[in-house]
C-alpha cells in the first residue's frame, strides 16, 4: 500500500469513527415525560406537621437492631409494630387493608383494589437497622434529635423513612376516601440487615401460598437522589436501581503452630494471612464498565453533560478505558464499574507472648453483574497464590439481572415520573444498586424490580450508611412521604399516560382524554399495528362528523347547549 493509499484509508477510518461518535452523541436521548410538579401549595400535598415529625422521631428512637442472622432486638421490633399500629389508625382499621404479621415481626399489608384485572404491585421496606457506635456520633443514634433541620438517627435513611413514608402516604390517601383500582401489597421485613431470610423470605412465601403468581412491579430501598456524584452533571440525578450487585464473602484461614514467642518461626499464621490480604487489596478486579447497568446509566445521563463529556459517555465502546480510570478514583463511582473487595474482619492470636495457632480473615466482595462467583474465587486464589491460605465460601449471592427500563415499562416509568414530580429539577436514570436489598426474596414474582430510596444525598453522605451521623433533613422526609403518595396514585392507573402523545401536553391540563372515533368489532384490535388496518367509508364519515361536533360543542361557554344539532338551534 502506498503512502497516499495509507493516508486515505486512515482518513476514511477516522471519518467513520467520527460519524459513529457524533450520531451516538446526539441520538441517545431518553424518554422524558412532562409531569405535573408536586407543589407545597397543592391541595393534596402532605405537609410535615409536628405530629408527623414526632411519630417519625418515635420510630427512629426504637432500636430495632439486627446483629446477625436470627439475632435481632425482638422486643424493639414488637414495640415498633405497636407504634405503627397507633400512629396510623386509618390504615389499621380500613376495610380495604388487611394486615398479616409474618414470622412474628414482619408486616404484610394487602390493600384491595376494585379492578381485579389489574396486576397488583408491591412496595417493600425494612424495619431493622444496623448497630451504631454511640460515642462516635455528634448526637445519640437513637434519640432522633434535630440539629440544623436534620434528624439524626440510625435508620433515618436506611430505611425507616421508607417505612414511615409509605404509611403516612397511605394514611393520608385512605383518610381522603381513596379507593384503589389496582390492589397492592406493602411488605416490611424485619431482618434485611442480616439477609432477610426470616422476614422478607417469609413474606414472599406467604404471598406464594396465597397463590400470587405475579406483581406488576416491585419498589424497594436502593439508590437515591444524588447531587455531585456523577462527574460533569450539576443537577440532581435520581438513580433507579435496575440491577443489584451480587456478593461473595470468603473466609481465609491459615493454620499455624502455637509456641513461645521467644522462639518464633520464620512466618506466623498472622504474617502469612496478612500477606495474602495485602495482595488482595493491592490487586483490584478489572473494570467491567460497559457490561452492566452502568452503561445504560451513563448513556441516559450523557445528554445532561457538557459536550466533551457527552461525547465520551455516549461512546463507551471507544472511550471506556478513560472513563474507567476516572471512575476508579472515588469509592462511589468505583463501586459501579467493578467487583469491589473489602477486607472486613481479621482475627488471630490469643496472647502477646504466644505464637498464633491460626488466623482468619473475611473478604467481602460486591460482584459486578458481568462476573460470576467462580471467576472471583479463581481470581482471589491466583492473586494469593499460597496453598497455606485455605479459602472457603462463607456466604454468596449472584448479581441480579437488569430490570426493564424502557419507554413503556410501567413500573420504571411510574417510579421515574413520581421522582420527577417531587424533585422537579432532577434527571432520572437506571443504575446499579451497589449494596444488597430484600428484593432477592421476591424475584419469582416479577422481572420489574426497582430499587430507589427517596433520599437526597451530597458527596460524603454515602459514609452515613451504616456509619456515623446517619441523618435526613425534615424537608427530605416530607419529600419522601409525597413521593410515596405519588407512587400509589400513579400506579393506580391502568396504563402509562405516555402510551399516547398526551404526555407532552400534561403540563397544560389534568383533563386529558383519549378516544378514537373508530367503530370496532371483536378481532379488529389485531389490525392496530398489525396487518389489514382499515376503516369503513361510513366510519370515516362518522369520524369527520364527530370532530365537527367536538369543535362546535367545545365552542360553548358551558355545558348547557352541547346536545343541540345546528338544525335545532
Ligand atoms: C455514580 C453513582 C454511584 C452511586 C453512588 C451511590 C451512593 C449511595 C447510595 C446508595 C447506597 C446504598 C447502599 C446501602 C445499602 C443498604 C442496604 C444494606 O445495607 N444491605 C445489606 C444487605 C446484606 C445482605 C446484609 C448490605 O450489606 O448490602
Amino acid at each position: 500500500m502506498s503512502c497516499k493509499q495509507l493516508c486515505i484509508t486512515l482518513v476514511a477510518i477516522c471519518s467513520a469513527l467520527l460519524v459513529i461518535v457524533l450520531v451516538r452523541t446526539f441520538t441517545l436521548v431518553p424518554r422524558k415525560d412532562v409531569v405535573i410538579a408536586c407543589k407545597t401549595a397543592d391541595s393534596d400535598f402532605i405537609k410535615l406537621t409536628d405530629q408527623i415529625l414526632k411519630r417519625f422521631q418515635k420510630a427512629l428512637q426504637i432500636d430495632t437492631i439486627s446483629f446477625k442472622r436470627g439475632e435481632y432486638n425482638r422486643d424493639q421490633l414488637l414495640l415498633l409494630g405497636s407504634h405503627l399500629q397507633k400512629s396510623f389508625p386509618v390504615v389499621h382499621s380500613s376495610p380495604l387493608v388487611k394486615l398479616d404479621i409474618i414470622a412474628n415481626y414482619s408486616r404484610l399489608y394487602t390493600i384491595s383494589g376494585s379492578n381485579t384485572s389489574l396486576t397488583p404491585y408491591l412496595l417493600t421496606a425494612h424495619l431493622d437497622v444496623v448497630p451504631a457506635i454511640a460515642e462516635e456520633w455528634e448526637l445519640p443514634p437513637f434519640d432522633a434529635q434535630i440539629k440544623d433541620e436534620f434528624i439524626y438517627a440510625r435508620g433515618a435513611i436506611d430505611f425507616k423513612q421508607g417505612i414511615m413514608g409509605i404509611l403516612e402516604a397511605l394514611e393520608y390517601l385512605l383518610s381522603k376516601g381513596f379507593k384503589p383500582n389496582r390492589s397492592f401489597y406493602i411488605g416490611f421485613g424485619h431482618d434485611e440487615e442480616v439477609t432477610g431470610v426470616d422476614g422478607a423470605r417469609a413474606i414472599s412465601q406467604e404471598l406464594q401460598s396465597r397463590g400470587l403468581k405475579q406483581v406488576e412491579f416491585l419498589l424497594d430501598e436502593g439508590l437515591a437522589v444524588l447531587n455531585g456524584f456523577i462527574p460533569g452533571i450539576k443537577k440532581p440525578v435520581a438513580l433507579i436501581g435496575i440491577g443489584e450487585k451480587g456478593f461473595l464473602t470468603l473466609k481465609l484461614y491459615v493454620k499455624g503452630e502455637a509456641g513461645h514467642s521467644s522462639m518464633p518461626l520464620k512466618e506466623t499464621a498472622i504474617g502469612i494471612l496478612a500477606k495474602a490480604v495485602s495482595k488482595i487489596e493491592d490487586n483490584p478486579l478489572p473494570s467491567m464498565l460497559g457490561y452492566g447497568p452502568e452503561k445504560e446509566m451513563l448513556e441516559h445521563l450523557a445528554h445532561e453533560m457538557p459536550l466533551a463529556a457527552r461525547i465520551v459517555m455516549s461512546n463507551l465502546w471507544l472511550f471506556g478505558p478513560i472513563v474507567s480510570w476516572f471512575f476508579s478514583q472515588k469509592p462511589p463511582t468505583n463501586a459501579i464499574i467493578r467487583t469491589v473487595t473489602s477486607v472486613t474482619m481479621f482475627n488471630g492470636g490469643v496472647k502477646t507472648n504466644v505464637l498464633p495457632s491460626d488466623a482468619t480473615a473475611y473478604i467481602n466482595h460486591r460482584i459486578h453483574p458481568a462476573q460470576s462467583l467462580q471467576e472471583i474465587m479463581d481470581y482471589d486464589r491466583a492473586v494469593i497464590n499460597d496453598d497455606r491460605v485455605q479459602i472457603s465460601v462463607e456466604d454468596s449471592m449472584v448479581a441480579a439481572a437488569g430490570s426493564p427500563s424502557g419507554e413503556n415499562d410501567f413500573g420504571y416509568q411510574i417510579i421515574s415520573n413520581s421522582i420527577r414530580q417531587i424533585w422537579t429539577n432532577a434527571t432520572t436514570a437506571p443504575g446499579m444498586m451497589i449494596g444488597n436489598t430484600d428484593t432477592k426474596h421476591y424475584k419469582d414474582f416479577t422481572k420489574n424490580i426497582y430499587r430507589f430510596s427517596p433520599t437526597v444525598m451530597f458527596p460524603g453522605d454515602e459514609k452515613r450508611f451504616h456509619g456515623v451521623n446517619e441523618r435526613i433533613s425534615k424537608n427530605n422526609y416530607e419529600q419522601a412521604i409525597n413521593f410515596y403518595y405519588h407512587i400509589i396514585v400513579n400506579a393506580d392507573k391502568r396504563l402509562l399516560m405516555g402510551n399516547t402523545d398526551t404526555r407532552h401536553y400534561a403540563m397544560f391540563t389534568k383533563n386529558i382524554y383519549r378516544f378514537c372515533p373508530t367503530v370496532m368489532f371483536l378481532g379488529d384490535e389485531k389490525r392496530f399495528h398489525g396487518i389489514n388496518e382499515r376503516i369503513s367509508k361510513k366510519n370515516y364519515e362518522q369520524a369527520i362528523n364527530f370532530y365537527y361536533h367536538v369543535i362546535t360543542n367545545a365552542d360553548q361557554r358551558s355545558l348547557i347547549n352541547i346536545h343541540q344539532h345546528s338544525d335545532e338551534l
